[in-house]
């Protein structure tokens, strides 16, 4: 399928953005251990969390859902079935590294897999300390690459640092010191994602965070779960980002996830001079959430790195398109992470704006983009490349192009924003899916 995007006059109007989808990931999978019934209102029906589902039934875990968000999930307690068949996690990452936390306290054997681009992302960031735990681990590349197979059970603790800031690492990680005798103790290096120890907590997990460190303790059973799934504030990027840069914008995103772990892009879109305005609206399951109000902006470059990019990372594609138009010289660096996601979202979202005229480096670790100063960009063919958050990152820099704009390979949005091109024509963009 391709998308076709003519840019727009103006872009107005309000949005609810879907459910979070790493939220979402993780009350499946902690309701599927838990004692009882689990409820979640707001799940992201994108083809990700409907991956870990699709996982946890064949588990034998019973689900009954999604519909219009709501998910219940009769949980088996810690102690799940032998699959029969390869689990398949299709193109997300999280379901895979997640998944393999719970298999190793799995005293079963179990096969995973995913399509190719995820049979070519790093997975022994997750294998090497699972083994140490006592997990039987095999795959191609020396455990490195999926297909993986696993003989889990009998679980010892571990005290590890995260080499990587990596939110998918640290809940494989508790999710196994969930299955261990004593206590596992995890370190990070940046803050990332916190989801897992919320929901975990709240689950009645015995778990402390301190600072960077997370000390949980196995043996305890889970207790089932009501969660209401806030907005993915990595879906709503994509329009804080159009609504900054068209000259004639004026957007409302309702009810996003304003957890401090995510929120690195406002931070950096209000540094470069965005009009952004958040709206607190309380909690949503034990995260904040608020309302976002954004209107044209004129942008200038800044310079990022360091313990910002954990709390941007999925944003960092359309932070490039915002840097594209900006006044001045953008720098993204220590992001060499971006290498190893759904593709080389370096190479790949250098190549892709790079069509489209904007004037952007590939580094090794992140970009060197020259703004044009609010000029257009050019309407262009360009490629999502299979991956969801390039391909709506070049729908974005569509809408201030000199020319329609045609995005081949646009089935991969459903990965994460099924409704992505339904909330584009809401703002008023005539765009057409062929
Ligand atoms: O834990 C999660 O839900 C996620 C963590 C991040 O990956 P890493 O942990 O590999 O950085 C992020 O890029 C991904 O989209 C979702
Ligand atoms: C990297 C992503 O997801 P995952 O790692 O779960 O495939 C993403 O959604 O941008």
């Amino acid at each position: 399928m391709q998308l076709f995007i003519e840019p727009p006059s103006s872009l107005a109007g309000t949005l609810k953005p879907p459910g979070d989808k790493s939220i979402s990931h993780r009350a499946a999978i902690i309701g599927a251990l838990a004692e009882g019934t689990t409820v979640i209102e707001g799940f992201l029906e994108g083809d990700d969390c409907l991956s870990t589902l699709r996982c946890l039934r064949a588990l034998g875990v019973n689900i009954e859902g999604p519909h219009r968000g709501h998910v219940t999930i009769y949980g088996k307690g810690m102690f799940l079935k032998e699959p029969e068949d390869v689990l398949d996690a299709g193109n997300s990452g999280t379901t895979m590294r997640l998944l393999m936390g719970v298999l190793a306290g799995q005293p079963f054997y179990s096969v995973i897999t995913g399509d190719p681009s995820l049979r070519w992302r790093p997975m022994g960031r997750v294998t090497r300390p699972l083994k140490t735990m006592g997990a039987q681990i095999w795959g191609r590349n020396g455990g490195e690459l999926a297909p993986l197979s696993i003989q889990g059970g009998n679980l010892q603790s571990l005290s590890y640092t995260l080499p990587v800031a990596s939110a998918q690492v640290k809940s494989s990680l508790l999710l196994a010191g969930l299955f261990a005798r004593g206590e596992t103790i995890i370190s990070e290096p940046f803050p990332t994602r916190d989801h897992s120890e919320r929901l975990l907590k709240a689950a009645g997990a015995a778990l402390d965070v301190e600072g960077q460190t997370i000390k949980i303790s196995g043996g305890r059973p889970l207790k089932p779960l009501a969660v209401v799934v806030p907005g993915d504030i990595s879906a709503a990027a994509f329009f804080m980002v159009a609504g900054c840069i068209h000259p004639h914008a004026d957007i409302i995103l309702k009810n996003v996830n304003l957890n401090p772990t995510r929120t690195g892009i406002i931070d950096v879109l209000k540094a470069m001079g965005g009009q952004i305005t958040v709206i607190p609206r309380g909690e949503s399951s034990g995260e904040p959430v608020g309302d976002i109000h954004v209107a044209s902006s004129q942008l200038h470059g800044v310079e990022i790195g360091g313990a910002l990019i954990p709390r941007l990372i999925d944003e960092i594609p359309v932070l490039a398109v915002a840097a594209a138009v900006a006044s001045g010289e953008t720098l993204i660096r220590d992001a060499a992470e971006l290498r190893v996601k759904e593709s080389d979202r370096i190479t790949l979202v250098a190549r892709e704006l790079g069509k489209m005229g904007a004037s952007i480096q590939a580094l090794p670790d992140g970009f060197l983009i020259q703004g044009n100063r609010g000029g257009d960009l050019r309407g262009a063919i360009v490629d999502s490349h299979g991956d969801h958050r390039l391909g709506m990152a070049l729908a974005i820099a569509a809408l201030v192009a000199d020319g329609p704009t045609v995005i081949r390979g646009a089935e991969c949005l459903a990965v994460s924003y099924p409704q992505f091109s339904a909330h584009m024509s809401i703002l008023g963009v005539k765009v057409k899916e062929e």
